[in-house]
């Protein structure tokens, strides 16, 4: 069996080493009761459970799900384990390392894919009149939702007309009749900017939507790596070996060789159909809230045997909308802002402010000796990120000191709270693109599209000129430490 980073149920195999996974053997209704207890896990931060009988299973186990495939683990030595085990990294590695991991192959060359004959995603076929997605067991996740999503968790793959640019992504959909779907698709993503292309041609585009694959490779499918970028040669960059993929059944694309599932077919440049509602990654499902999206046929499945749907029943913290999207937008930023000579150090999306914001630890002594202002250095990051694709989901980012742990949400919160004037020390955006899913914006008093983001100053003015001029009133920095190591050593005795 291949590694857990680059086999789907390699990986399957180490959550369940790990002791953390649970299986439910039990028949379970994809309806409803599948997703409350994925809901129930991914509130209490619980292993992750792998349902293996689902009424709906056809004749050759299509299919059984896993639910919170990159979750949280409560044991906070693990705290991001199954993160880590996406990407070969120990599981008690720290945010700091994951991110760091993803934006490893920025500097090392693409490695291409290498494509082979064939492989497990190819033990069955079904072609549209031998399946029905409604009789399969398409998830219900929330009872307000418009329909049964059961595309969270796989990986579309669209290419460009001229097929120099393959993307990798993930983006919602739902079941919409036997052989359909109807997904998001909404700019600025690179599935919407594809898609347009195809349009432009008067040509529905070819799509694969692979389940199950590699999870190195869904962790870059996650993340808004630079317009152009080919996901494929990334990630065998980012592992250090090619990945695997064979040719479609009916299509002109190339899909990981051990994919769980895959949906073979074509999305209409022309036909939509109603989308959503659907209970998303900021904690909410508004009834009634449904749009007009492109419809995907589905002419063939593709599959192995007792094949695994990962499912992402998001919403409120914390699930893979939440463990993914933001820390993976924050470290696409921080590159962004360390690329453009800018003195970051360090960027993270608090799961706390539900990943609508980033906080970048500043180098401060970098910064005073840039002589800049606070009014010129905010505008320059907030230029860099809100007009640019990476911050698209991103609606304050929060600049804080070299004292503050970006990856502790105390810390942030304490800075904000103390450092950053509202409004004088608050810098505004309306004239970018804002992300609608946020119900402020959809459901709000603006715009749905368009503004609603902040720069928040939380460096006090001596930061920017001569240095941090206080001490913390804390343990840590308000006693002489051989003082610090005598209350340490001696913690006990005093009777604690
Ligand atoms: C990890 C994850 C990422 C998601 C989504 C989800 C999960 C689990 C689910 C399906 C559960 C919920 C929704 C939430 C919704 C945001 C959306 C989506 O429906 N449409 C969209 O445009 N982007 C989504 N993303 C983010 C997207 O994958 C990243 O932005 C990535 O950079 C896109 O790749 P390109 O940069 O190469 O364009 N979905
Ligand atoms: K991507």
């Amino acid at each position: 069996m291949a590694l857990p980073h680059m086999e789907f149920r390699a990986f399957v195999q180490a959550l369940k080493d790990d002791g953390d996974l649970v299986e439910i053997n039990e028949e379970c209704d994809p309806n409803l009761e599948v997703s409350a207890i994925i809901r129930k896990v991914v509130e209490s931060d619980e292993r992750a459970p792998l349902f293996n009988n689902l009424k709906g299973q056809n004749e050759n186990g299509l299919w059984r799900i896993l639910g919170a495939p990159n979750s949280l683990r409560s044991d906070p030595r693990h705290r991001y384990g199954r993160l880590a085990r996406h990407l070969n990294l120990p599981p008690t590695s720290s945010m700091k390392e994951i991110l760091d991991k993803m934006v490893s192959a920025k500097t090392t060359p693409p490695i291409p894919p290498k494509i082979v004959e064939t492989g497990p995603c190819k033990e069955f076929r079904l072609t549209s009149d031998q399946f029905d997605l409604n009789q399969l067991p398409s998830p219900t996740l929330h009872q307000a939702d418009g329909g049964k999503y059961v595309q969270t968790y796989g990986m579309f793959i669209v290419r460009s007309p001229d097929g120099k640019w393959t993307n990798w992504s993930i983006a919602r959909a739902m079941v919409h009749d036997k052989n359909h779907l109807v997904g998001l698709v909404m700019l600025p993503q690179h599935i919407a900017v594809i898609h347009r292309m195809w349009k432009e041609l008067g040509q529905d585009m070819p799509y694969a939507l692979a389940f199950g694959v590699p999870p190195a490779a869904i962790m870059a499918a996650s993340m808004p790596l630079p317009d152009g970028l080919t996901e494929a040669e990334y990630i065998g960059s980012m592992v250090n070996s090619p990945l695997e993929l064979v040719k479609c059944e009916t299509i002109d694309l190339f899909v990981p060789s051990t994919s769980e599932i895959v949906f073979e077919g074509t999305c209409s440049v022309t036909e939509t159909a109603t989308e959503g509602p659907f209970g998303e990654m900021h904690g909410y499902v508004f009834k009634g809230d449904s749009h007009f999206m492109p419809v995907y046929t589905v002419n063939t499945i593709t599959h192995r045997k007792d094949a695994i749907l990962p499912v992402c029943a998001c919403g409120r913290l914390t699930d893979e909308t939440h463990t993914m999207i933001g820390p993976l937008a924050a470290a696409e930023i921080g590159y962004i802002l360390k690329s453009n000579g800018l003195p970051i150090k360090e960027a993270f999306s608090p799961f706390e402010s539900q990943v609508t914001w980033v906080a970048l630890q500043v180098d401060t002594e970098k910064l005073r000796a840039m002589k800049t202002s606070a009014e010129a250095f905010c505008r320059q990051v907030g230029d860099l990120i809100f007009r640019g694709k990476p911050g698209a989901t991103i609606h304050r980012l929060l600049l804080v000191g070299d004292d503050i742990d970006v990856y502790d949400f105390k810390e942030v919160i304490w800075a904000f709270s103390t450092r950053c004037r509202p409004v004088m020390d608050e810098y505004s955006y309306e004239d970018v693109p804002g992300f609608p899913l946020i119900p402020y914006m959809s459901h709000g008093n603006g715009p749905a599209n368009k503004g609603g983001k902040l720069v928040c100053d939380c460096l006090l003015p001596v930061e920017y000129t001569t240095g941090k001029n206080w001490e913390a009133a804390d343990f840590k920095e308000s006693f002489p430490p051989e003082l610090k190591q005598k209350v340490l050593d001696r913690w006990h005795s005093y009777g604690f």
